[in-house]
């Protein structure tokens, strides 16, 4: 469990984090949401207490990092993958991490062993993909078999076999009961990964719900119907007060749920050839919600166009 209250974080004439109230909770994956310059990592380095506030606290299972007995035991973190000596292979980098924290050896091989490096663990990291890189961290982060874990940005760079990885790894260490806190600015990555989300922009506190109800709160859901009578159901969705668009080969239907189309539908007689509920992506939920903040907006524009191409490719 993570607690953040009016958390603040102000370097200069910035505030890079402005009164964040926020919790994570243990057994899910949790998406920490927001375009680049948001306040994430900022947010995440006086988590691990690389930081401090200027205002507010955080803390980790109650406790704020620097007064955890067994810090690498309680939380552990991905910051940056490249954080490694090149020269050092990945087993003597953890075997290094694990002593300077009285982690006994065979942890090591655990780990290496969970994040699928056992094949190369003599091999030099400086010689490793990133992907490879980023099990190192992650395996890092592992050491001390922590309760919570926090991720920055995992999946940055990464092509779509890493990002499966990362992905199916995070929902099975959330499946153990750990909480992992996981940041990004990929929206349609975060809607595949999280379960839950906090979405912050300039430093402030946008929303924190599930995944589905961001979503749905800000998008607006519409039903496609099809019927070789079009028009006796248009006539009777409009007379129940329905918004009614046309599209090629039928209606897009606002303002009613799907139950209730196909109770108007049955009443007046009418055959469906389809009844299906649109939900709108992420990526529409993120722009709508944040659309009013025009500095926010712009640098969103920017990663949801990057994120739109990317799935096009
Ligand atoms: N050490 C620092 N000194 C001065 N300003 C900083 C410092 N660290 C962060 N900032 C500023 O604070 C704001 C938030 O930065 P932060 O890196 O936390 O955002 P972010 O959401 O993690 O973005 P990114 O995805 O680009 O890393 C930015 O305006 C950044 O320029």
């Amino acid at each position: 469990m993570i607690e953040a209250h009016g958390l603040t974080k102000r370097y200069g004439k910035t505030l890079a984090v402005d009164d964040l109230t926020f919790s994570v909770e243990p057994g899910r994956v949790t998406g920490f949401l927001g375009p680049n310059g948001a306040g994430k990592s900022t947010t995440m380095r006086m988590m691990l207490g690389l930081d401090n506030p200027t205002a507010g606290r955080v803390t980790i299972k109650g406790k704020p990092y620097h007064e955890l007995h067994h810090p690498l035991r309680t939380v552990g973190a991905l910051l940056d993958a490249k954080w490694v000596h090149p020269n050092r292979s990945a087993r003597a980098h953890l075997t290094w991490m694990a002593k300077s924290n009285r982690i006994p050896q065979r942890r090591v091989d655990e780990v290496l062993d969970i994040v699928g490096l056992t094949s190369v663990a003599g091999k030099r990291a400086g010689g490793f993909s990133l992907g490879m890189s980023q099990r190192l961290g992650i395996a890092g982060a592992l050491l001390g078999d922590p309760e919570v874990l926090l991720f920055d940005e995992p999946v940055n760079g990464l092509d779509p076999e890493g990002i499966l990885w990362i992905r199916k790894f995070m929902h099975r260490l959330a499946d153990e009961g750990r909480t992992v806190f996981v940041s990004s600015h990929l929206l349609s990555e975060m809607a595949l990964t999280a379960s839950d989300l906090v979405v912050i922009g300039k430093g402030k506190l946008i929303s924190q719900s599930t995944t589905d109800e961001f979503i749905a709160r800000a998008t607006e859901n519409t039903v496609k119907v099809r019927s070789p009578q079009l028009d006796v159901l248009r006539g009777a969705l409009t007379d129940a007060s329905a918004e009614i668009a046309s599209v090629d080969d039928g209606l897009l239907v606002s303002g009613m749920d799907s139950a209730k189309i196909g109770e108007i539908a049955a009443a007046n007689r009418v055959v469906l050839h389809e009844l299906s509920p649109q939900q709108g992506s992420l990526e529409q939920a993120f722009m709508q919600i944040t659309g009013d903040s025009v500095e926010y907006h712009t640098g969103l524009e920017t990663e949801a166009e990057q994120v739109l191409s990317a799935t096009a490719r």
